[in-house]
């Protein structure tokens, strides 16, 4: 079946092809009920017009009769007697009575239908005088003036109901009267068809003005003329209602259809009325047929009006639907769309304001923010930027990138604008020209943009770097000679010793003294000295290679490092006798002080130690240097001894050091001593905990001297946790009390200590143990303490910060930190070490130092604690410079818990057995 031919179109398709089957049948039957319906008006008119030949006949036979009897022999008789001139009397009267007789005669004889045709024969004579009456008694009708030779008159009388032929007597040619016959009108009916009125027809006779004459059964007209019918066209079938005058009477509440049909030889004609159904009833109704048909058509016409309307329906309802899911989607759209709207709108407005707040960070940031496009040229700057170059923002728009680098740097920064455009963001310290030609040094992080731009934030660093050039010289060098100092001759040494075991070839540390060399500071003055000491070290200098190291370490004390001696220790110690040999020598020609004017002779001895790699400690190998210059100084000065085996029981020395130690701490000998902290006002405000070894019944062994030896045995780590927990009972202890509640204790923390993965744990463990304030605890630690492994222990020193505790930086000065590594340390404080203040006052190099440091730690923010205050003076030039604590013999020296300060002295908690072992 095709796809088209549904359901509803088999139906359709079905109802069509039945329709018109319908359709034929019904048009043929509507043609043969027409044909019939022909017939039967046909017939109808047919029987009206015989009925109306018969009708006419019998009138025609009245003029006949009436004519018949006019050339009667009787009336000829009478009339020839008259002629001949009988009277009336004798012979007359016969004749008349003759015609009378004559006439009666033919009255009987003249039957229709069975019923007598005529009532009365008449004869006028010429005068109009009545001669014969076959009924005398009523009045006789008036005889019509008949011209001579027409032929008889029928006059139908509808009044008297009667039918009245007259004609003229011709006598010979002359009028011989008039003769005339009255029939009954009434008699006409019995022709008209008596059956009509049973189906519902009606028959009658009317005359020329519509009158009925005749009619069967009750009159139809009810005796008044109706003219209409009259005027009806004969022989035609009528409707009522389409006739005027008829239309509405009460004749065409009960038919519908009227036939004339003239009656020849008399004004009058038959009427037949009828409804339709009389004549029509037994053909099926043209409207029925009409309805018929039409049916079919009307319901082909629906059924395709139907499918027409159920297909667009179906169009209707899917295009309804497909609009509503359409109007849907359109809603989805639109409510996706104004969601979207409003989130652009948000955004929009987020960004408008983030501009702003943006563009208000930048215009007042510190930072001076510098914006280039893709070629170099600066498309922005905010005022500190300005402000840090000396160009206006207007100046700078018109100028690249190049323009602001100092002459010689321009490729350098050109090529620094394209690696941060190729890969990403750099971060470095670069030199800006100024409008006024000043060099300044920037902290530069630039990011690139997309199109190109790079973006810039500079920090103006230049007094930072300066200081901390500064800091840096007057850290590590010595000023006199522009040596390296100790700082950095332990740096140097540490990298030789290093760069040896790597390069598997020896190296030597030699440690010179200047004979004699108090004498002439204190014969010629420390102007000559100074002078002396200057040529040494040049001297020094000239004897060595460029990549050896020669520092001065004290007055009249050089160290030299020398390195890549040889592979074995033979050829090492052959080059380093060269050395010292050479150093010897070239030490031992006189110098010319005091502008010449002084010749002066000195001799230096000289103490030589080996090293290979990290085959001893730095300070072992120092101490074996010193211990060969004390046995060169012992063979009697200006000679040259290396360390040896025999040496060794200096070294031996160390470890019976170590043994008593052990014992000390067995033996309890071990005691914490406390030097108070003061603050501006000299009110105490804690105290640092200081280490005593006190072996009974000798001197107090400083711990300079037994805390080496405990570092490198690890002796430290028990010490130091028992020095830790003594430190908390004591603070435990004045925390009881309102008067030294508020004191800080500082402890000392050894590197070695502090590398102990466990270290916040110990820490935290001993503050919960005596519930302590974590905050009144320090924690000093020195730079070397923080050098290996920077990372983990800056995270170390942030989860000790994370406990409260605060973290001292001590000896500060003389390490190795720049500023931008101390940046990163969690630091309370600085503590300002005691080498630099002990000289503070008289020495230009200590002031200016201590100058930088406390100017540096103001701007990172640090509290800073001056250690070995021993002078009023010392005390005065700090708090000059914004020093506000001290730590010295001025306030107090370290000393027992007893000789503390009362009422602090009171109260200590006494930590449980400290020591495994
Ligand atoms: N000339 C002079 N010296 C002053 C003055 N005021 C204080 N001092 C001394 O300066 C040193 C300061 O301690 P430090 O720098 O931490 O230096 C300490 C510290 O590094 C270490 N130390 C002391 N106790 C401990 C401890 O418990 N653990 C660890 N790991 N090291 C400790 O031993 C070093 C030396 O300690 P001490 O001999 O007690 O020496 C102390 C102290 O007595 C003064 O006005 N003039």
């Amino acid at each position: 079946m095709p796809a088209w031919l549904t359901r509803q179109r088999w139906l359709l398709l079905v109802a069509t092809a039945f329709s018109l089957y319908l359709a034929v049948l019904l048009v043929t039957a509507f043609r043969s009920q027409e044909q019939l319906r022909d017939a039967t008006e046909a017939r109808l008119l047919t029987d009206n017009q015989q009925l109306a030949i018969v009708l006419g006949d019998f009138l025609s036979d009245q003029r006949m009769f009436v004519l018949n009897l006019a050339d009667s022999h009787e009336i000829e008789t009478f009339l020839t007697n008259k002629a001949l001139g009988m009277s009336m009397r004798y012979g007359l009267n016969a004749n008349l009575y003759a015609i009378e007789e004559s006439f009666r005669r033919k009255l009987s004889q003249k039957v229709v239908l069975g019923t007598q045709v005529y009532n009365r024969i008449l004869y006028f004579d010429e005068t109009g005088e009545l001669l014969v009456d076959t009924t005398p008694g009523t009045k006789p009708p008036t005889p019509p003036a008949l011209a001579p030779e027409s032929g008889p008159e029928l006059t139908i009388d509808g009044e008297h109901g009667r039918i009245v032929a007259a004609t003229s007597v011709d006598y010979r040619g002359q009028p011989g009267g008039t003769l005339m016959t009255v029939a009954n009108l009434a008699l006409l009916s019995r022709y008209l068809n008596s059956s009509a009125q049973d189906l519902g027809m009606r028959q009658l006779i009317i005359d020329d003005s519509g009158r009925e004459l005749t009619t069967r059964g009750k009159p139809v007209l009810g005796g008044v003329a109706s003219p209409p019918l009259a005027a009806l066209p004969p022989n035609r079938l009528t409707r009522l209602e389409s006739m005027a005058g008829l239309s509405a009477s009460e004749l065409s509440k009960h038919y519908d259809l009227v036939l004339r049909v003239p009656i020849a030889g008399a004004p009058i004609a038959l009427v037949t009325i009828l409804p339709t159904s009389a004549l029509y009833g037994h053909i099926t109704s043209r409207r029925f047929l009409y309805f018929a048909t039409a049916v079919p058509f009307v319901l082909v016409l629906t059924a395709f009006w139907y499918d027409r309307m159920r297909q667009r329906t179906e169009r209707l309802e899917a295009d309804v639907r497909e609009s509503n899911r359409n109007r849907e989607e359109l809603r989805h759209h639109n409510d996706a769309l104004k969601a979207e709207i409003e989130r652009r709108e948000t955004l929009e407005r987020q960004l408008r304001e983030s501009q702003e707040r943006y563009r208000t960070y930048i215009e007042h940031a510190p930072e001076g923010i510098f914006v280039a496009d893709a070629t170099r040229r600066f498309i922005d700057a905010n005022p500190a930027a300005c402000t840090m170059v000396g160009f206006t923002r207007e100046e700078l728009v018109s100028m690249t990138i190049t323009d602001l680098a100092p002459r010689g740097l321009a490729e350098e920064h050109a090529k620094l604008f394209k690696a941060v455009q190729r890969n990403g963001p750099r971060e470095i310290e670069m030199r800006l020209r100024r409008k006024d030609d000043a060099e300044i040094i920037v902290h530069l992080r630039a990011v690139a943009l997309p199109d190109g731009i790079v973006l810039g934030f500079c920090l103006d660093i230049t007094a930072r770097k300066r200081a901390e050039e500064q800091i840096h010289t007057l850290a590590y060098f010595d000023p006199l000679t522009g040596l390296p100092n100790r700082r950095l001759l332990m740096d140097r040494l540490r990298q030789a010793m290093v760069g040896s075991g790597r390069e598997r070839s020896y190296g030597a540390l030699f440690m010179l003294d200047l004979d004699h060399f108090k004498d002439l500071n204190d014969t010629q003055g420390h102007d000559v000295g100074d002078q002396l000491l200057t040529e040494v070290a040049t001297r020094l200098t000239a004897c060595v290679r460029r990549d050896d190291t020669v520092a001065r370490v004290g007055g009249d004390e050089f160290l030299v490092v020398a390195k890549r001696l040889g592979p074995d220790q033979s050829t090492a110690a052959v080059q380093a006798e060269l050395i010292a040999e050479k150093v010897h020598q070239a030490l031992g020609k006189p110098y010319a002080l005091i502008e010449g004017r002084l010749a002066h002779y000195s001799n230096a001895s000289i103490g030589v130690a080996l090293f290979h790699g990290q085959e001893v400690t730095i300070e072992v190998l120092l101490k074996q240097a010193d211990v060969a210059l004390y046995q060169a100084k012992n063979a009697g000065r200006d000679t040259i001894r290396f360390f040896n085996p025999e040496m060794q029981a200096t070294i031996d020395a160390r470890a019976a050091m170590e043994a008593a130690l052990r014992d000390a701490i067995r033996r309890r000998e071990l005691q914490l001593y406390y030097q108070p902290q003061v603050n501006r006002d000299g009110r105490i405000t804690g105290a640092e905990a200081l280490l005593r070894w006190l072996p009974p019944s000798l001197e107090p062994i400083p711990p300079d001297r037994f805390i080496p030896v405990a570092e490198e045995t690890g002796l430290i780590l028990p010490i130091g946790a028992w020095a830790l927990a003594q430190g908390c009972a004591r603070l435990a202890g004045w925390q009881k009390e309102p008067a030294t509640a508020d004191l800080t204790l500082s402890l000392n923390v050894s590197a070695r200590q502090f590398h102990q993965p466990d270290f916040v744990a110990q820490v935290w463990g001993q503050i919960k143990r005596f519930e302590i304030d974590p905050a009144k605890l320090k924690l000093e630690l020195t730079e070397s303490a923080l050098i290996d492994r920077v990372d983990e222990m800056i995270e170390r020193l942030h989860r000790l910060k994370g406990l409260g505790v605060g973290i001292s930086l001590d000896d500060f000065g003389t390490g190795y930190s720049s500023l931008s590594y101390l940046k990163r340390l969690p630091l309370d404080e600085i503590k300002i070490d005691q080498s630099f203040v002990r000289d503070i006052t008289h020495d230009q190099n200590d002031a200016a130092i201590v100058r930088a440091i406390l100017a540096m730690s103001r701007s990172l923010g640090l509290d800073v604690i001056a250690e070995g205050v021993e002078t009023q003076e010392q005390r005065a030039f700090l708090l000059r410079h914004g020093c506000e604590h001290y730590q010295g013999y001025l306030f107090g020296r370290p000393g027992p818990i007893e000789d503390f300060p009362a009422p602090l002295a009171g109260h200590g908690v006494q930590p449980a057995e400290i020591f495994t072992n």
